[in-house]
């Protein structure tokens, strides 16, 4: 049982969304009684968001699924400053110029994850340079700066770090948290926006807007942030070895995005299937429970269903596809070193254990047995964790060989002579 009665938290919390909310019982009442209008905020600080921002945009997606009203508010105005919140520096200030052409970049990729328009469960896109870009200095100051503590504002941790490592934050930068807070407020306003979400970093930033609000007259807000990705490993999310996992399919193509997610360590697929797929759960539990032999072709299908929210489910299946063929071309590629086994002995069966030191690639049995548990031994690309496991006919592929892993390195042709 959910702890949520809301269709829209209960979504939320069992696929794995949520960090801190301000108010749990009361946004769930929110939730289960009315449509709810919620946003999330992104600065244009690149001309293309990247993975780390997708569990953002699935939030976003679950409200609209749920039934509710979500907003995605472009920070042309926010992002002229600069969020310091957890930043050990200051941020190159972009040009109007660049802020507008990445915000126009940006917004492309939304379109696949939420349906726009004017009705009232269509989703809104903002851009709070609208209210920001115009505000009068000492109006400002006078009307919205006096509610705000300095004392209370030095304390949040977002930018502690910078301050006890006396590490400058300058006035500018300082400012931010105000901007967002009155976003939060103005657009309580214009669309009778109740909650904010964000990453867990934007803690301070939200609930600094859930304080102005109390003290402006909206009713009350909300606040729910979801938490910091990273990889079993600790990478953070969205950062390859190649770089950033762009979303906009002009910066990453929709083979390389595919090849990201398949390359998942086996320790995340469960939870990444959650986050980033909309698969129902049961079938999520069914293919977790798949894991431990199958788990590349779990790999495969998580690769397949983010790829076909974000670029479409044919251009997905085409990466799958490419994939697919790449791998076996390489299979076949002369350049991978070979062994000959006897076609008899393999007719007959050979151990997994003695194949793999037939093939050089442990010293002994017990080695050979150590490298199958500790999951480092593939055959034709899939783990085997059955150390008695007997290679026959049966294992050798349309193209005449068995192709034997150690690692992600090490391949051996086996070939039936
Ligand atoms: N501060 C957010 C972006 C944001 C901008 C404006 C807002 O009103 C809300 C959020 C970030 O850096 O990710």
């Amino acid at each position: 049982m959910s702890r949520f009665k809301s269709d829209f938290l209960r979504t939320l919390d069992e696929r794995g969304f949520i960090h801190q909310i301000s108010d749990e019982a009361g946004l769930d009442e929110l939730f289960a009684k009315e449509t709810v209008t919620a946003y999330i905020g992104f600065d244009p600080t690149a001309p293309s968001l990247h993975a780390g921002g997708l569990i953002q945009i699935m939030m976003l997606h679950w409200m609209q699924q749920t039934g509710h009203r979500p907003i995605s508010l472009m920070g042309g105005g926010t992002g002229m400053v600069g969020d310091p919140s957890f930043k050990d520096d200051a941020r190159q200030l972009m040009t109007i110029d660049t802020i507008e052409s990445n915000i126009a970049s940006i917004k492309r990729v939304f379109a696949n994850y939420l349906s726009y328009g004017e009705g009232a469960k269509d989703a809104m896109m903002i851009n709070n340079g609208d209210w920001l870009r115009d505000i009068n200095y000492l109006e400002f100051l006078r009307d919205v700066g006096r509610h705000f503590s300095v004392n209370r504002m030095l304390s949040f941790d977002s930018v502690k770090t910078r301050l006890d490592r006396e590490q400058s934050l300058s006035f500018l930068e300082f400012n931010y948290m105000i901007l967002q807070a009155y976003d939060f407020v103005e657009l309580n306003k214009r669309y009778g926006c109740r909650l904010q979400m964000g990453g867990s970093d934007q803690w301070g930033n939200i609930v600094n807007g859930i304080d102005l609000g109390h003290r402006m007259g909206t009713p009350q807000l909300y606040a729910l942030t979801s938490p910091l990705l990273t990889t079993a490993s600790g990478a953070k999310m969205g950062k390859s070895l190649n770089g950033a996992v762009w979303l906009n399919p002009d910066m990453l193509s929709a083979y390389d995005f595919w090849q990201y997610w398949r390359n998942t360590e086996d320790a995340d697929v469960s939870r990444f299937l959650k986050l980033y797929t909309t698969l129902p759960m049961d079938e999520i539990a069914r293919l977790s429970a798949l894991a431990g032999s199958e788990i590349n072709e779990v790999k495969k299908i998580l690769a397949t269903e983010v790829t076909a929210m974000l670029h479409g489910r044919e251009n997905a299946e085409q990466a799958a596809e490419t994939a697919r063929k790449t791998f076996e071309e390489g299979a076949l590629a002369d350049n991978l070193p070979s062994i000959d086994v006897a076609k008899s002995e393999l007719e007959a069966g050979i151990g997994l254990l003695a194949l793999i030191v037939k093939a050089g690639l442990a010293a002994s049995n017990g080695e050979a047995r150590r490298h199958v548990q500790g999951g480092a031994v593939r055959i034709n690309d899939v783990a085997i964790s059955d150390e008695r496991k007997i290679i026959g006919s049966g294992e050798v592929t349309a193209d005449g060989v068995i192709k034997l892993s150690l690692g992600k390195k090490k391949h051996i042709l086996v070939r039936p002579a």
